[in-house]
């Protein structure tokens, strides 16, 4: 099922255009790498697909139901999380277990299957030794990851997560990949990642959206399906 479609973006900060006739497709149940060197716009093009920047021209489309006819949910976690205000929740446990309350019912009881999906998602991270720590306390890369695990703990429909493995040794990086992509194939989410790792990461993927710089300036996309080694131009 088609979650998302970008058709022909065009974007620009200046009058210079960052994208420049961007289009791909997202369907569920898809594992989806954005690759491209450093100023590509792959932050940019996610910020256009989530309504966050208004395009000059083209259309994005987003699903407003799921494969199950259920409301679609997204999760997002920015390359930079702006230093957030420590209040309410003070504990890191506390900050991703807020990630299993649905939609502004703050005090639902949590049973066991929060506590687990809570306890998967910080050890995702790395962070599970750190619950009881206050946020205050913690490093960007750090505070970076805690999003991460809040997110991953919400259980969206789309997750997605730019550069979510910065700071993560291999092994960890590993980990990471196979955690995503049995969430992909066990719960048919989709998951969308911006990576510098293409080489690490490929034979996980199901698709490669890869910008490439156009003629006229600004970024054009290149949808590469059947990862694992196996490249083929899908349009
Ligand atoms: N808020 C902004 N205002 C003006 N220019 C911006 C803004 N955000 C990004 N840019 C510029 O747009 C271009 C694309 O930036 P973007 O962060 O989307 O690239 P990226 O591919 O995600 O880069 P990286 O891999 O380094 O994170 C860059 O030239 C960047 O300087």
């Amino acid at each position: 099922m088609k979650l998302a479609s970008l058709h022909n973006i065009v974007f620009g900060y200046t009058h210079v255009p960052a994208l420049n006739g961007v289009s791909f497709e997202l369907n569920s149940g898809e594992f989806v790498g954005i690759t491209g060197p450093n100023g590509a716009s792959k932050s940019t093009m996610l910020k256009v697909m989530l309504g966050l920047l208004k395009p000059w021209e083209g259309e994005v489309k987003i699903s407003k139901k799921n494969s199950n006819g259920k409301r679609l949910t997204i999760g997002y976690v920015p390359q930079q999380i702006a230093s957030f205000n420590v209040g309410f929740p003070s504990t890191v446990i506390e900050l991703v277990r807020s990630g299993r309350y649905p939609k502004g019912k703050w005090f639902k009881r949590l049973d066991e299957n929060d506590d687990v999906q809570v306890k998967n998602a910080l050890e995702m991270v790395g962070m599970w030794d750190y619950r009881h720590h206050k946020i205050g306390a913690l490093s960007g890369g750090q505070k970076q990851k805690i999003c991460i695990a809040r997110t991953l703990a919400s259980e969206p429909d789309l997750l997605v997560l730019d550069e979510p493995t910065t700071g993560m040794d291999f092994e960890s990086r590993k980990g990471f990949y196979e955690f995503m992509s049995h969430q992909v194939k066990k719960h048919n989410r989709t998951v969308v990642m911006v990576t510098h790792d293409q080489d690490e990461v490929e034979d996980y993927l199901d698709k490669i959206i890869h910008l490439e710089k156009g003629e006229q300036g600004g970024w054009k996309c290149l949808t590469l399906n059947s990862c694992n080694g196996r490249f083929g131009l899908a349009d």
